[in-house]
């Protein structure tokens, strides 16, 4: 049996060169109308003209009509932090009366809310809580997702976190990436003795999780009234030194120089960066990390959206993500992100098409596997409820995914007719 043929596709992939795509090549965008799409066991085999494609597969592959809807690449969200126990609707409440999301935390509230939580919960809770954002996310068409822990900050619990989101990763549609993020803030109990915590976290907690063998990154939230940049660099050179590639919750709410550290560091991404500085950009740029930006984030928390424009300009490759999290995004669907970037960033659909899939794959790493409609890449792809991705964004407030497909499978549908 040859595999399956997704005929009358408009497709629309970027085209990989093997990293990231930056700058001005990041709009360069494949398009195919009247195309198809050949995959077998689970991986892409031929993508391009229909009749050509058809003729490749053969008389016995099975054959789909896609009724001329857009073919886009599986989502990848490539930061979010969807392992949590309870949602905080009081301090989202608060906020939007004007309380600061720092201030909150400074408060004790929060992140250390969610800490008590998930400390409170048992496996199955966390994992149940877990699988119902995935399969929301998975509608919504992410189909790879990234999940840092983060609120567990301690040991055990930062180690629950991981072993949960593995276990996620068994159960769900999605291909799962962890991330482990002890240092999401200081917990209550190291209150008035954060560098105690910061040796806890070099000293105990990254050797563990490393031996543990499930996070593949490290990531730090480095703000202030939270971690210092120079503690920032010390954690990240000890997550590098037991394997853990870095990642940086970089100049959110004020310019730390956070982006220029990830790029010292060669952070895999630097992340959020709505108060990044034009030298830290350049610095970005010239060390190739990729910035991931959170226009869900911005939206929650009534802020100015990250510079991408400027980013794209100098050469920067842009990705997008939800961060999905109780705080200050509870956002689960790229296609509302998307829409958010096309919308309030200046990015092209195009652009923003690059930055939800390729440029969001390199930022997991995961460039080689997924992220775009190629040869030899899984067959994780999304139908659209029209004919190009202008509909994502067009379509506000609406689900515009048609299907999801992963590995070749039917994963999600909202429509009868597919
Ligand atoms: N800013 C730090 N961490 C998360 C929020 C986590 C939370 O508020 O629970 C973020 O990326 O936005
Ligand atoms: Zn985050």
């Amino acid at each position: 049996m040859p595999g399956t043929v997704h005929i009358n596709a408009n497709i629309h992939t970027p085209l990989d060169p093997g990293r990231a795509l930056a700058g001005s090549e990041q709009g360069r965008v494949m398009t195919l109308a009247r195309g198809a799409l050949w995959h077998h066991r689970g991986v892409i085999k031929a993508v391009g003209p229909q009749e050509e494609v058809l003729s490749r597969a053969g008389d016995d592959a099975e054959i789909i009509d896609c009724q001329g809807r857009a073919m886009i690449p599986g989502l990848v969200d490539p930061h979010t932090h969807m392992c949590f126990a309870q949602t905080r609707e009081k301090e989202f409440s608060e906020r939007i009366q004007g309380v600061p999301y720092l201030e909150i935390l400074k408060r004790g509230g929060g992140i250390l809310n969610s800490v008590d939580s998930v400390r409170k919960a048992s496996r199955e809770d966390l994992l149940k809580t877990t699988l119902e954002h995935l399969d929301l996310a998975l509608a919504h068409g992410s189909t790879t997702v990234e999940i840092k822990s983060g609120y567990g900050l301690d040991t055990e619990n930062e180690l629950k976190m991981l072993s949960v989101i593995e276990l996620a990763g068994q159960k769900a549609s999605q291909d799962i990436v962890a991330t482990f993020l002890g240092a999401h803030a200081i917990p209550r109990e190291k209150k008035d003795r954060p560098e105690e915590y910061v040796d806890l976290l070099i000293d105990e907690m990254i050797p563990k999780v490393a031996e543990q063998g499930i996070a593949k990154f490290a990531d730090v939230f480095c703000e202030k009234g939270v971690f210092t940049k120079e503690q920032s660099k010390r954690i990240l050179l000890a997550g590098k030194k037991h394997g853990l590639l870095p990642k940086l919750h970089a100049d959110e709410v004020h310019d730390l120089g956070g982006g220029g550290l990830a790029a010292q560091l060669k952070a895999i991404s630097a992340d959020h960066l709505l108060a990044v500085s034009p030298e830290s950009i350049a610095e970005m740029a010239k060390a190739q990390v990729v910035a991931i930006l959170l226009p869900a984030t911005a939206y929650s928390l009534k802020k100015p959206y990250a510079p991408a424009r400027t980013m794209l300009e100098a050469g920067l490759a842009v990705a997008l993500a939800t961060d999905c999290n109780p705080g200050s995004s509870y956002v689960l669907s790229m296609a509302f992100v998307f829409g958010l970037a096309v919308m309030q960033m200046g990015l092209s659909l195009e652009e923003a098409l690059t930055a939800a899939t390729l440029n969001a794959a390199y930022a997991l790493n995961l460039g080689h596997k997924v992220g775009s409609l190629e040869p030899g890449k899984q067959a994780d792809f999304c139908l659209l409820a029209g004919e190009s991705p202008a509909v994502i964004a067009y379509r506000a407030g609406i689900n515009p995914m048609a299907a999801v497909y992963k590995k070749g499978r039917l994963a999600a549908s909202t429509q009868r007719s597919l």
